[in-house]
């Protein structure tokens, strides 16, 4: 095949033209990258909730007309000055939460959070120009989390791409690049959850039951899953729910009746909604002393939380995590191999594959509970 490389693509994408509204399949030009930047022929890509959430206009950093999608894998077509680390044909997983190793974040050894980037992709743009790749009929589209993987082509900054390997299958592996990872880094990185721990999870979407995955696989005794479909019963205990509790089947507020249940409260709870309330409840439904709840939910815009400071001053700890607090260069590619040997599951997360021109489906399948991930075949 002749080389696109220094040239505009001209390529399918589905354009949010603006929040609440179906996205349309355009003829999206795709420029080339710059320095330090590189473009990615995507072959699949999954949604994750954070792309409904964007398109319902809930994202504060929420930018149209966009192309969304950050849950995808691909292979480099052409790479930008300076490039370095990957090359045409490999095979990569873009990551929104990129890692520079050079900034104040990267170094600090505390955070993967990196601050490179972060700044031009908040804007729907790319460092270099502060401008976008994409265009429609000559219309700028942003860029979305530095990703947007709802393109057959995409641009993205180097430092947000993970080479992974070429034995893994892209249909598969595009769901390392958020919601999987998430779940079980806020156990293993964020919350370091012992051996005979007890855990209460709220909200059995991909990221709770990632996050069910990670506790048995650290040991924890009781997994008490919470979910108002009662279809995440059985589908939770495949994931390592040893408890499955409804919230709408009892009078009681649910952390009390966790609180009941486990002689004072789960020493780690997580929350995978997104719900400022359900986040009350996860730290409430802590043990006193030591109890730890994890964010993991977006909240809408505007929404804030809230507790007694009692909660805190008697011993609770609140904390969030933002891509499960994996490094994403150095560990994506670590989690694929993980993959690779069976040590980690992906494949039973996805319950749907559909092609680009159906998307619009995905999105209903989500929003009506349906689906755990729908992977698009781009092509
Ligand atoms: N922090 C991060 O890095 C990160 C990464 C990925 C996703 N997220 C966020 O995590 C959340 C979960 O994502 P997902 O893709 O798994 O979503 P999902 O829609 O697949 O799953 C959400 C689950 O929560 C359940 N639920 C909804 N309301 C509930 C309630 N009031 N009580 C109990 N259960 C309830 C739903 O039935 C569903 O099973 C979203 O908010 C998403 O934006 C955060
Ligand atoms: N833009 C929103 C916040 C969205 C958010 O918190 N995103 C998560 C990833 S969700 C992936 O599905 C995250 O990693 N945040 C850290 C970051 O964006 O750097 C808002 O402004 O409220
Ligand atoms: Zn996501
Ligand atoms: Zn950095």
């Amino acid at each position: 095949m002749a080389s696109t490389q220094g040239q505009v693509i001209v390529c399918k994408a589905a354009v949010a033209w603006e929040a609440k509204k179906p996205l349309t399949i355009e003829d999206v030009e795709v420029a080339p990258p710059q320095q330090g930047e590189v473009r990615v022929k995507i072959s699949y890509t999954a949604l994750c909730h954070t792309d409904a959430y964007t398109l319902d206009g809930l994202d504060p950093e929420g930018l149209f007309p966009c192309i969304l999608g950050h849950e995808a894998a691909g292979i480099v077509e052409s790479v930008g000055e300076g490039v370095t680390e990957v090359q045409p044909g490999d095979h990569v997983i873009p990551c929104y939460q990129a890692e520079c190793r050079e900034c104040k974040f990267c170094k600090s050894g505390k955070t993967n959070l990196c601050g490179k980037v972060r700044p031009a992709t908040g804007v729907g743009v790319m460092l270099n120009d502060l401008k976008s790749r994409f265009t429609v009929k000559g219309q700028p589209i942003y860029h979305f989390m530095g990703t947007s993987t709802f393109s057959q082509f995409t641009v993205v900054h180097a430092v947000s791409v993970a080479k992974v390997s070429p034995e893994a299958p892209l249909e598969k592996i595009c769901l390392l690049g958020c919601g999987i990872p998430t779940g079980l880094g806020a156990v293993w990185n964020t919350a370091k959850v012992e051996p005979n721990s007890t855990v209460a999870i709220f909200g059995l979407g991909t990221v709770g039951l990632a996050v069910a995955e990670g506790a048995k696989a650290a040991g924890a005794s009781r997994i008490i899953g919470i979910d108002i479909d009662d279809n995440k019963a059985s589908l939770g205990e495949k994931f390592g729910v040893t408890e499955f509790i409804n919230p709408k089947h009892h009078q009681k507020p649910i952390q009390e009746v966790i609180v009941g249940l486990t002689d004072g409260g789960v020493d780690y709870s997580f929350e995978c909604i997104g719900n400022v309330d359900i986040m009350r409840s996860a730290l409430e439904c802590c043990h006193k002393g030591w109890g730890t709840s994890v964010i993991v939910g977006v909240a809408a815009a505007g929404k804030e939380i809230s507790t007694r400071p009692f909660q805190l001053v008697t011993g609770r700890v609140w904390k969030g995590t933002a891509f499960g607090g994996f490094k994403s260069r150095t560990q994506v590619p670590q989690l694929v191999d993980k993959y690779l040997k069976k040590e980690i599951k992906v494949d039973e997360y996805i319950t749907h594959n559909l092609p680009l021109s159906e998307i619009n489906n995905a999105f209903d399948l989500m929003h009506h509970g349906r689906s755990l991930r729908a992977v698009i075949h781009m092509w």
